[in-house]
């Protein structure tokens, strides 16, 4: 999710939550964890005589400091660590100062559960205006992650329906299995390019390229090519596009380095923001558009047209063409990046956790032998939705989220006004103790259920959001992460390689590996 170098802000009430409230808040909580405590109400904390102080009292870094750690010493690039250092320092709630920009950040599971469960109808993130002003010079939609108020409701209102549940995308486990068969295979060709015929180099590369046929495959219903030796020059051009856009964010949209008027005397970071946006809504027009002459064809030669998501979408017009475009864009976008990180963390922990690796690889050997999974099967694995919650507690690739609050709000003792951008610090959250005792471990088994009393809400790790504009693409990215995870293991030992040593994260947009992870693949007997 490249595009959420500019997440930052939200918002919300209790309609909206009950609207989502079976979809997404399903994420087991760790037998430790505790349910937060129901926050007190304005009057309750007015009532017990506890002053509500300003903004101006609030502590935290002063903006010179906020330039100097951002600008001078690459903040960017440890958003998380500077995330944690400043809740150790000024406490779970703390504001910063960026530019013109104030922002209030939380770091404390309850008040962030607070934020979250006070939502109104149409949360806001943070200001998505660079990315409408490309779609208004284009004459283009929005799409889900850039849309806000009834726009954003409408064509929310409408994936729900189609991909929130883990039964709506448990149809897609032939297509992503098929996917794995190739990645499965691309493993072995490759590590038989290195001298011990086991290394996997730079194993983000080959996710990369899963994630993008995997999602594809849901989003298109059709084949790109990327896992081939030869991948075709339309996927060629995608990633490009994709990599063009990760690179001018970072100077055009997070950094806010470069203000309007000065794009004249600094042109490029602006055109090439809107480059990158024009190849990535080529190509998913070209495949929308093949897909509806195809339908076309069909429909005229009287035949029965049947089909997956985009099929639906087009038959059923519950959105417009343009809004097919800009949210097909938006997922597609949205759904490489995440998934590809999650997996290479994953691997790179069940290598170095050679003792957790078996005891998966038996419950997997255990509940399937050889045979191929599917979504169905996946409740049964229990340490295989540990694995990929544990991974995204310790990684969580969005290292935080952001709201824009659209009521007046009491946080922590503190008035926050209307309209305040928020920083949800989801990194620290999931690093604290109290939320996860011994946090710095990996322990999948952390996730397991002992009996339905421990089931909890828990706002300490959400790495895919909470209530109505959560991730809509949650229950794709774990079909995916569990499907490629399950099969992986069934067919390799996996081993981290003599030449990658600690890898720590930085954050690049989203929490990445800061140096090339490198894995051994050894076919297990
Ligand atoms: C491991 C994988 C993924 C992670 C950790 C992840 C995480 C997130 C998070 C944290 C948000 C913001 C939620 C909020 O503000 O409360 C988000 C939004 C979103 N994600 Fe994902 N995501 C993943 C994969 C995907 C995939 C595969 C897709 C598409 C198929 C997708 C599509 C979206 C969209 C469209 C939004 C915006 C939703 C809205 O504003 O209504 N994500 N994701």
């Amino acid at each position: 999710t490249r595009f959420l170098l500019q997440v930052s802000a939200l918002h919300g009430s209790a309609s909206s939550r009950s609207l989502e409230a079976t979809t997404t808040t399903t994420t087991a909580a760790p037998a430790s964890a505790t349910a937060p405590p129901a926050q007190p109400s304005l009057s309750e904390e007015l009532a017990e005589g506890g002053r509500v102080k300003s903004l101006r009292e609030m502590p935290g870094p002063s903006a010179v400091g906020n330039l100097v750690e951002f600008f001078y010493r690459d903040g960017f690039s440890r958003i998380h660590e500077i995330q944690l250092e400043h809740s150790q320092k000024y406490g779970k709630i703390f504001k910063s100062r960026f530019g013109p920009q104030l922002v209030v950040s939380i770091a404390d599971r309850d008040l962030v559960a607070q934020v979250l469960r006070a939502e109104g109808v149409t949360p806001q993130r943070g200001n998505m205006d660079s990315w409408k002003e490309y779609r208004d010079l284009r004459g283009r939609s929005t799409g889900l992650i850039s849309a806000e108020g009834d726009d954003w409701l409408s064509m929310r209102g409408v994936l729900r329906q189609l991909i929130m549940r883990p039964r709506d995308v448990a149809v897609f486990s032939d297509d992503v299995n098929s996917v794995v068969v190739d990645l499965v295979d691309k493993v072995r060709r490759l590590r038989c390019q290195q001298p011990d015929g086991l290394t996997v180099l730079n194993i983000n590369d080959l996710f990369f390229k899963y994630a993008m046929e995997s999602v594809a495959s849901i989003l298109y219903e059709a084949r790109l090519g990327c896992l081939e030796d030869e991948i075709p020059k339309m996927s060629q051009e995608y990633i490009k596009a994709l990599n063009l856009m990760f690179s001018s964010f970072k100077t055009t949209m997070y950094a806010g380095a470069i203000p309007k008027w000065l794009r004249p005397i600094f042109p490029k970071p602006w055109e090439e923001f809107c480059s990158s946006w024009d190849g990535l809504f080529k190509f998913s027009q070209i495949h929308i558009d093949r897909k509806l002459a195809e339908i076309k064809r069909k429909v005229e030669k009287g035949e029965e047209v049947e089909g997956g998501l985009l099929t639906h979408l087009l038959v059923t017009k519950e959105m417009n063409v343009e809004e097919i475009y800009a949210n097909m864009t938006e997922m597609l976008l949205a759904g490489v990046d995440t998934t590809s990180f999650t997996l290479s963390w994953s691997t790179y922990l069940l290598a170095r956790h050679q003792t957790v690796q078996q005891q998966i690889y038996e419950e997997v050997t255990k509940v399937l032998g050889g045979r191929v999974a599917t979504a169905d099967d996946v409740p049964q694995l229990p340490l295989i939705r540990g694995l990929v919650k544990e991974t995204l507690r310790l990684f969580p690739v969005l290292p935080g989220n952001g709201r824009v609050t659209q009521d007046d709000l009491i946080l922590g003792g503190y008035f926050i006004p209307k309209g305040t951008q928020l920083a949800l610090c989801h990194y620290s959250t999931s690093m604290d103790e109290e939320n996860f005792p011994c946090a710095e471990d990996f322990r999948p088994d952390r996730w397991l259920r002992k009996d339905t009393s421990d089931r909890v809400d828990n706002f300490g790790s959400i790495p895919f959001g909470h209530g109505i504009r959560s991730c809509v693409g949650r229950r794709i990215a774990e079909l995916e992460l569990h499907l490629a995870l399950i099969q992986l293991l069934q067919k390799f030992h996996i081993d981290v390689s003599p030449v990658t040593g600690d890898v720590r994260a930085k954050t690049h947009g989203l929490l990445c590996p800061a140096v090339p992870i490198n894995l051994r693949f050894v076919d297990r007997k």
